[in-house]
C-alpha cells in the first residue's frame, strides 16, 4: 500500500455557542483548526498541549464521533466521510479507540470476556466454545489470565481495567489504536507496564497509535513523532528525540522546559511562559501564543503563522523561529531565547 495509512487534511472543528436564532452570527469555540498531520503504519503519533488545546477533539473527529467544520480524514487514501454502509463497516475494523477511564468506558454488567468479544461478535456470530478461545486469547496477549474472563469490571484493579480495554481494541485486529490519554489514570509503575504492552503489541502486530498525552514523559518513552497543539492548532510536528533534544516553538519549548524529565542537556527557558491558555471562543489575533510568548514581534499579533519546513524533517509555525520562505528573519529583542536556525 502506497501512501500513509492515516491522513488528516485541513480538520477544523468549531462547536457553536447557542442556537442564535435571535442572532446574526453564532459564536463558536475554536476547539480545532486545520489541522493537517500523516500517521504511518506501525508509526506512533503524539498529540500534545494542554488543556483545552483540542487533542481529544482531534481523537473523536478521527473516530468519526463527531463531524468536522471542514477538512478531511482519510485511511489509505480514503476519505471516511465518503463511506458507505458496508465500507463504513470495514473501516470500523481497522480504527479502535482506548480511553482514559476504562470503568466508565466497559459495560460493568458484563463479564470481561464478554466485553472483549463483544466487537466482533458485533460482526460474527460465535459458538461459546469460539468465544471462550478469542477471550482466552486476548487477555493472553495483554499479559492477564484467561481465567480472568469470568470476572466483572468491578472485580479487576485500574491496570487490569484498561488492558482490558486494550485487548477489545486488539479484537478486531486493528490497523490504527487511538488512545486518549490512555494510561493517564494509572499509577506510574503501572503506566509503565501498559506503555510497554502497548509497544510489544506494535511490534508484534504493526499496529500505529495515535497518542494523545499531557505527559511528556510518556510521549518521550513512546512517540516516534510529536504534534504540539495549542488552542485548536498544531504548532510544531517533530520526530521525537530532535522536539526533546531541540524544541523549535517556543510553546514547545515551554512544555518540554516545565516537563519533570531531568536533563541538563536539555534547553531551558529563562524566561518562563506565563498564564492560561486564552479563550477558543474569542482567541488572539495572529499567533495565538503571542500573548504569552517571550519573543513575540510585531507580526505575531497581526498574522497567523504557517506551519515551515525545517531541514531536520519537523515544521513550525513561529514567525521568529520559523519565519516563511520570503520573510526576513527579525531581529529578536528583549529575550533569553535565540532564533533557531
Ligand atoms: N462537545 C463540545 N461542545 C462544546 N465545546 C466543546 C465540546 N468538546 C470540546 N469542547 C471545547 O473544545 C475545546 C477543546 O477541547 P478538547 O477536549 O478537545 O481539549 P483537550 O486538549 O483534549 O483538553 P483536555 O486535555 O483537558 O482533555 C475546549 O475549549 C472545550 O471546552
Amino acid at each position: 500500500m502506497n501512501g500513509p495509512l492515516l491522513k488528516v487534511e485541513n480538520l477544523t472543528k468549531h462547536y457553536p455557542l447557542g442556537s442564535g436564532i435571535f442572532k446574526k452570527s453564532i459564536p463558536v469555540i475554536r476547539a480545532v483548526e486545520d489541522v493537517s498531520f500523516c500517521v504511518e503504519a506501525g508509526e506512533t503519533l503524539c498529540i500534545v498541549g494542554e488543556s483545552g488545546c483540542g487533542k481529544s477533539t482531534v481523537a473523536r473527529l478521527l473516530m468519526r464521533l463527531v463531524e468536522p467544520t471542514g477538512g478531511r480524514v482519510l485511511i489509505d487514501g480514503t476519505d471516511i466521510a465518503s463511506l458507505k454502509k458496508d465500507a463504513l463497516h470495514a473501516w470500523r475494523r481497522r480504527m479502535q479507540m482506548v480511553f482514559q477511564d476504562p470503568y466508565s468506558s466497559l459495560n460493568r454488567r458484563l463479564t470481561a470476556g464478554q466485553i472483549i468479544t463483544e466487537p466482533v461478535e458485533n460482526f460474527e456470530r460465535l459458538s461459546r466454545k469460539q468465544r471462550q478461545a478469542l477471550a482466552a486469547d486476548l487477555l493472553r496477549k495483554v499479559g492477564m489470565s484467561p481465567e480472568m474472563m469470568h470476572r466483572l469490571p468491578s472485580e479487576l484493579s485500574g491496570g487490569q481495567r484498561q488492558r482490558l480495554g486494550i485487548a477489545r481494541a486488539l479484537a478486531l485486529n486493528p490497523s490504527l489504536i487511538i488512545a486518549d490519554e490512555a494510561v493517564s489514570a494509572l499509577d506510574v509503575s503501572v503506566q509503565a507496564q501498559i506503555l510497554n504492552l502497548l509497544l510489544e503489541l506494535q511490534q508484534q502486530m504493526g499496529i500505529a497509535f495515535v497518542f494523545i498525552s499531557h505527559d511528556l514523559g510518556v510521549v518521550e518513552h513512546i512517540a516516534h513523532r510529536v504534534a504540539v497543539m495549542y488552542l485548536g492548532r498544531i504548532v510544531e510536528l517533530a520526530p521525537s528525540e530532535a522536539l526533546f533534544a531541540k524544541p523549535v516553538h517556543p510553546y514547545t519549548e515551554a512544555l518540554v522546559a516545565a516537563a519533570p524529565v531531568p536533563d541538563p542537556t536539555r534547553a531551558r527557558l529563562e524566561v518562563p511562559v506565563e498564564g492560561e491558555v486564552p479563550s477558543p471562543i474569542n482567541p488572539p489575533s495572529g499567533c495565538a501564543f503571542h500573548p504569552r510568548c517571550p519573543l513575540a514581534i510585531e507580526r505575531c499579533h497581526i498574522e497567523v503563522p504557517p506551519l515551515v519546513p525545517m531541514a531536520d524533517g519537523r515544521v513550525v509555525a513561529c514567525h521568529v523561529r520559523a519565519p516563511a520562505m520570503g520573510m526576513p528573519a527579525p531581529a529578536v529583542a528583549n529575550s533569553s531565547l535565540t532564533p533557531v536556525a
